[in-house]
């Protein structure tokens, strides 16, 4: 089955994600492909949503951030894209306050993590304000590093407001806080969609051949059980995660009883709660440097010792 792509647009208040939202729509058009957007607002009223066109499927969030408040209803809105029509992409704008890990998190819910693929986290940096950063609380400069650390691909964006030696400064910063993505220097978020398309798949290229890279870049992976496992099997194996798996979470059957289990696991602190329904067991993993082979061959054990 063909996976809908998806791509976070990451970034603070101001720094140009709705600009860049219109950018790709319109070259997206020009390729008559099908895209929906999700867009999150922290205010009542939707401010950004005529930058999409009427023929664009679009679902709002509004009053809250995704990544905490909203979650559920953002999985919902997901859901019902995927659901409802056949889809090359989903653009999700985030509100310039979201964590990426956050946002990756709501996107990835193992009823349809298998259907979707998400490709890149674009984090938009307002040039400007970058350089004034300081000035700041500190949670929100954490914010900003954060916003950058994670991101696959940064647009350096209103570069047209600094001066060659404060670009060079600029890009200098932010590659040393994540040089595995892509940067780009950009005035009104202009960048071409096969760009961010490639420069995706050139770092993956990358990484396959040499495998030895110490990247910083959020992945996801997603397991499927045939069978139930052996519950302290599994607590055993959850001992031994490294601490840059940052969430699990999923349906799972154990060999001690018929239930089946909500399983959440976040920051090393593992949940189980019953669940009514009854789900395949799925497992969704996000973190760094993600060893996607191991891990398979690891839990497949699980199951055939269980
Ligand atoms: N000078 C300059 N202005 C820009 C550039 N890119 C975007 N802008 C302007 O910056 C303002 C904010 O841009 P948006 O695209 O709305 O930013 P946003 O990240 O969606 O903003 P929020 O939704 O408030 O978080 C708009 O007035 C844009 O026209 C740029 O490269 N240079």
């Amino acid at each position: 089955m063909k996976k809908t792509e998806v791509y976070i647009l990451s970034g603070f208040l101001g720094s140009g994600k709705t600009t860049l939202l219109k950018n790709i729509l319109q070259q997206e058009r020009d390729e008559q492909r099908k895209v929906a957007v999700i867009m999150n607002e922290l205010g009542e009223v939707s401010v950004d949503s005529n930058a999409v066109q009427e023929d664009t499927p679009l679902k709002e969030l509004l009053n809250g951030c995704v990544c905490c408040t909203i979650q559920g209803q953002f999985e919902t809105h997901l859901h019902s894209l995927l659901q409802e029509h056949e889809l090359d992409s989903i653009y999700i704008e985030t509100t310039g306050v979201a964590h990426p890990i956050e946002v990756l998190d709501a996107c990835m819910s193992p009823l349809f993590a298998n259907e979707i693929s998400v490709k890149a986290i674009v984090t938009l940096i307002d040039a400007k304000r970058w350089k004034d950063r300081h000035s700041l609380s500190l949670q929100l400069q954490k914010l900003l590093q954060e916003q950058v650390r994670h991101a696959d691909i940064i647009l350096l964006n209103k570069t047209d407001e600094l001066s060659e030696s404060e670009k060079a400064s600029l890009l200098f910063d932010v590659q040393s806080i994540n040089n595995e993505a892509t940067s780009l220097l950009t005035t009104h978020a202009s960048v071409n969609m096969e760009l961010l398309r490639n420069a995706q798949l050139r770092k993956k290229g990358q990484h396959e051949q040499t495998h030895v890279h110490d990247h910083l870049h959020l992945k996801t992976f997603v397991h499927e059980f045939k069978n139930p496992v052996d519950v302290d099997q599994f607590e055993n194996w959850l001992r031994n995660m490294p601490d840059t798996i940052y969430r699990i979470k999923g349906y799972m059957r154990f060999t001690h009883s018929k239930e089946t289990y909500l399983f959440q696991y976040s920051y090393g602190m593992p949940l189980y709660m019953k669940e009514l329904m009854k789900f395949p067991s799925v497992l969704v993993f996000i973190g760094e440097n993600l060893q996607h082979d191991e891990m398979k061959k690891q839990l497949q054990q699980l199951e055939e010792q269980s």
